[in-house]
């Protein structure tokens, strides 16, 4: 590996100098913008994989190209860490610093310093694994990510199209192979047949009832989805499910009045094709990550399960199976959710479920890593994002135990069951959603039955433009604000006066924006509350 042959290769891919001394900063989602932003952004995240890769003894990293729920115009790319979970925070300094270099020049001379700072052996071998989802900019993107490995002499395995839990899936498989802790065949095939054999096995002869329509938001879900129903076998499970808004063929489409995103910020059904009352409906976003159930009730409209409602019902389930089991006094469920979780639904984990709740800052990585604490951790986002996780512990303890009863053998064979199902890296939409089936056709619930669990709090969430965004730092989980001096006590005063309230701002991670959040004992007293705040937010925000 040269520093020639770098520059050589980089001077292909440039990066656009942001205005005014601006920086590209490594987020929450990795680098996410206008695709034609992103063609140098990409191979310097290839650079970047390709250190990370000899850094952690040749194991493959992943590498995601997707804008998710945003408009198709955009793109974006990020990197996977060999277990499949998010590239480990303090490297996303070096991702930064690596996009942010001046000139080619300096680009090179920063990898080899990096190589260097972290005594990473540039001769030994490397390793990337690849995946887009369907935005035509995503294959010229994934050519200078093969361009940066190329340079540095990284072997690359492009997957080509697949959803963003799929590229985690098969970068876990990929390092996990011939080993015990082997995740599962390393193609996509694999993955299908994963699922569906998990599916049957959770079932245990329960069918699924009623048929369920999944809009997919035009995006990589659709295609996938169709793929893994080629491989489940209807007559067994019952699984009867319709895949619409799967159009992949026009861009344009893409997340446009449909997906996930849309369903949770516009709180309504997909305009097209239109459910009709009493159907199950579910939307996935753009890269199959987020899940949103909904259905018409016949007598009160739209009504939505976000992921709220998805943990409290997984949850709930998997309590009841640890009774069952006699596994309650061995193993720990715990409950991972951010500040935007409702009120409602964190009061019903604690106080009906009796698990305990943890509260962590906005981003997956943070549910993820908090939820590694309990034997099995249950995280989502409101949005929609999340998964169940089960320790290495966990699975050895439903495989060990000596089952007392049949009803004890039943509960530990699904355990493991669900164990396989869901999907261990990362919130799996497709998964997510195959573990809901489950849970319903196990209960034997409609959707009624689940809405009426809890009430929801009326809330709202409002995006607010100011000066400078960073002027407002969070502590206490981002529940409370440090910065600027006495705003905190001016939203304290405020949420006083209302009854069940409570509100929080804080500056997106995404966009250039603050963001409030509020919710109270009724729809009036939640917007008038959100409203005050945001008013508040904009005083501080400097000009
Ligand atoms: C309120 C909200 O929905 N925030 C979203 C949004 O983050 P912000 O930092 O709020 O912009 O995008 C994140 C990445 O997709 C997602 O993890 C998060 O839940
Ligand atoms: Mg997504």
């Amino acid at each position: 590996m040269d520093r020639e042959t770098i520059v050589a290769a980089s001077r292909k891919h440039d990066v656009v100098p942001l205005e005014g001394g601006k920086y590209y900063t490594y987020g929450t989602a990795g680098f996410r913008m206008n695709s034609d932003l992103l063609d140098g952004i990409t191979f310097r995240v290839g650079l970047l994989s390709a250190l990370r890769s000899r850094k952690l003894n040749g194991q493959a990293i992943g590498v995601m190209i997707t804008a998710s729920h945003n408009p198709a115009k955009d793109n974006g790319v990020k990197i996977v860490d060999p277990m499949g979970d998010m590239l480990e925070q303090e490297w996303e300094v070096f991702a930064t610093g690596l996009v942010n270099c001046p000139s080619h020049e300096v680009l090179a001379d920063t990898f080899f310093k990096i190589a260097e700072k972290l005594k990473i052996d540039l001769k030994s071998p490397g390793k990337i694994v690849a995946g887009r989802d369907t935005r035509p900019s995503g294959i010229t993107l994934m050519q200078s990510l093969i361009d940066a490995s190329n340079a540095t002499n990284t072997s690359i395995v492009d997957f080509k199209v697949l959803t963003t839990p799929q590229l985690h899936y098969l970068t876990r498989c990929i390092n996990t192979e011939g080993t015990p802790s082997s995740y599962g065949e390393v193609s996509e095939v694999g993955y299908y047949k994963k699922l569906n054999d998990a599916f049957q096995r959770c079932l245990r002869g329960k069918r699924v009832t009623g048929s369920l329509t999944v809009d997919c938001a035009n995006g990589v879900g659709g295609p996938k989805l169709k793929e893994l129903l080629k491989h489940v076998d209807s007559s067994k499970t019952g699984l009867d499910c319709k895949v619409v808004n799967d159009d992949v063929l026009r861009p344009e489409v893409l997340n446009l009045d449909c997906g996930a995103d849309y369903v949770k910020t516009r709180q309504r059904a997909p305009p097209n094709p239109k459910p009709q009352p009493g159907d199950r409906w579910c939307s996935l976003d753009g890269d199959a990550d987020r899940l949103m159930y909904y259905w018409i009730d016949p007598e009160s409209g739209f009504f939505m399960f976000d992921g709220d409602r998805i943990a409290t019902l997984a949850a709930s389930f998997i309590a009841d199976l640890f009774r069952t089991a006699g596994l309650d006094e061995d193993l720990r469920i715990g409950v991972v959710q951010t500040a935007y979780a409702n009120g409602a639904s964190t009061k019903y984990i604690e106080k009906h479920l009796q698990l305990p709740v943890v509260c962590t800052p906005t981003g997956v990585k943070h549910l993820h890593h908090a939820a590694c604490a309990f034997d099995i951790g249950v995280y989502f986002e409101a949005n929609g994002h999340g998964t169940v996780l089960f320790s290495t512990e966990a699975m050895q303890t439903f495989a060990k135990k000596e089952p007392q009863s049949p009803a004890q053998k039943d509960a530990l064979d699904t355990l493991r069951a669900l164990g396989d199902l869901i999907n261990q890296t990362v919130g799996d939409a497709i998964s997510d959603m195959l573990m809901v089936e489950v849970i319903l056709a196990h209960k034997g619930w409609s959707l009624r039955d689940w809405a009426v669990t809890y009430s929801d709090l009326p809330n709202r969430l409002v995006r607010v433009e100011v000066g400078n965004k960073d002027l407002f730092q969070t502590t206490d989980a981002e529940r409370k604000l440090s910065h600027p001096v006495g705003i905190q006590d001016e939203i304290d005063q405020c949420v006083k006066k209302y009854t069940n309230a409570r509100s929080f701002a804080r500056a997106s991670g995404t966009e250039n924006a603050c963001r409030v959040y509020a919710e109270a004992q009724s729809r009036s007293e939640a917007d008038e509350l959100a409203n005050k705040v945001a008013a508040i937010v904009k005083n501080y925000g400097g000009a």
